[in-house]
């Protein structure tokens, strides 16, 4: 049976989800942007099926609405929806990184009759907008579903099977425990990001050659500091309480840390790092357990002018995308290790292929 999905807010999450959703031939995909150049974008790119004029009449049609908007304009949109005239058996659900606040206000809803399951992909990346847009974005990701406790199988399978075509993995969650485990995983870890840019900042004020040293552990540590900050400001205002117990928890940390460094304890400090290393070395980050998967190809390239966009044009020529690009290593004499980010093998794969074909680069997997 065909199935109508409304998605509205069309950036990387929304055009993501209509790309992966469309895989799926019986989805015909309706979508709104409140920008209109987002909008017509979709349309043309194929990303979206139709595009709506008034998101009260789109909704109308749909046997699923998703909000794919920043958190916070998510809260004000369901409270506009709760006066639509909407199916009987339509699913509401969003996309948002918080899940507490959007479902109190899915009380409302669910008060008139209006199922309402909230969700978040644990997918994404620091870039917003439909042209960041993937079909594969949310393979092999978690992607939670924080129902009401008393929700019905039927609805939870039919959003669940809906979900399933991306490749997604799909797990139920309680809206507090979701609140506090992605507090730990990715909302404190953003205001780490944005910290260390902030000091990073100031120092360059007094020493101004500071910028130009940060290399690769301090990018690596900072990419989420570049996302959209529209986006950050709802996620932590909405999760505040969660990440003021992360910070409390951090700074405490940090002070143990000073402790750790004044008492000059090498086997002390030796310890800290290696129990770090441990943990981190055995965060699932395979195919199986990835929740930001990155798939990461070494180039040994030669240092002349141009090489970086000579390599990236061949890419952009065979349409593979990539997500990162960074020099880990220039040596002084002829070479340099070109480190090129993936968002999947089979796109890295296409490029050890791509790179191969167009030059004599050596190119590596660590
Ligand atoms: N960026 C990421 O990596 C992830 C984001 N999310 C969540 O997904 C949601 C969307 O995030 P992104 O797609 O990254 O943001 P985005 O900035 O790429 O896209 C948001 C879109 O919503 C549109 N919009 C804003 N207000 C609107 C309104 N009133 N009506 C219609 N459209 C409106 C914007 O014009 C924009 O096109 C957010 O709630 C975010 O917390 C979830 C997982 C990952
Ligand atoms: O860029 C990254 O690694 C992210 O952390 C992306 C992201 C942002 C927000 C989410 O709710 C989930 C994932």
């Amino acid at each position: 049976m065909k199935q109508t999905v409304f998605i509205i807010g069309l950036g990387l999450i929304g055009g993501s989800l209509a790309l992966g959703l469309k895989r799926n031939n019986d989805v015909k995909v309706i979508g709104y942007d409140a920008n209109t150049h987002a909008l017509r974008t979709a349309k043309r790119i194929g990303v979206i099926d139709e595009m709506a004029v008034y998101m009260k009449d789109a909704a109308g049609f749909a046997d699923i609405i998703i909000f794919a908007t920043p958190v916070n304009e998510t809260i004000r949109l369901m409270n506009e929806l709760a006066s639509w005239k909407l199916k009987e058996q339509v699913i509401v659900t969003d996309t948002g990184s918080t899940k507490n606040e959007i479902m109190k206000a899915a009380v409302t809803l669910k008060e008139q009759g209006i199922t309402f399951i909230g969700g978040h992909p644990m997918a994404g990346s620091h870039k917003s907008g439909i042209e960041a847009a993937r079909a594969h974005l949310f393979e092999n990701a978690y992607y939670l579903l924080t129902p009401f406790p008393n929700e019905s199988k039927d609805n939870m399978n039919r959003l669940s099977s809906l979900l399933g075509v991306t490749k997604a993995k799909v797990v139920q969650v309680s809206a507090e425990e979701h609140d506090h485990m992605t507090a730990v995983v990715s909302h404190f870890p953003h205001l780490v990001a944005a910290s260390l840019v902030h000091q990073l900042a100031v120092e360059n004020e007094q020493f101004p050659f500071t910028k130009q040293l940060a290399a690769g552990g301090f990018r690596d540590l900072t990419r989420i500091a570049s996302s959209n900050p529209i986006m950050w400001r709802d996620i932590t205002l909405q999760n505040r309480y969660e990440l003021s117990n992360q910070l409390q928890a951090w700074i405490d940390e940090m002070i143990k840390l000073q402790n750790l460094l004044l008492q000059s304890d090498a086997e002390d400090i030796e310890t800290y790092f290696r129990t770090a290393k441990k943990v981190r070395d055995e965060l699932p980050i395979n195919e199986q357990g990835a929740m930001f998967a990155v798939y990461d190809l070494y180039v040994d390239v030669p240092d002349y002018p141009g090489v970086i966009s000579e390599i990236t044009g061949y890419l952009a020529k065979d349409r593979i995308s990539i997500t990162n690009l960074r020099i880990v290593e220039t040596r002084v004499d002829v070479f340099g290790i070109l480190v090129i980010s993936f968002q999947t093998m089979e796109d890295r794969a296409k490029a050890v292929e791509c790179i191969a074909k167009n030059t004599t680069f050596e190119t590596y997997i660590s």
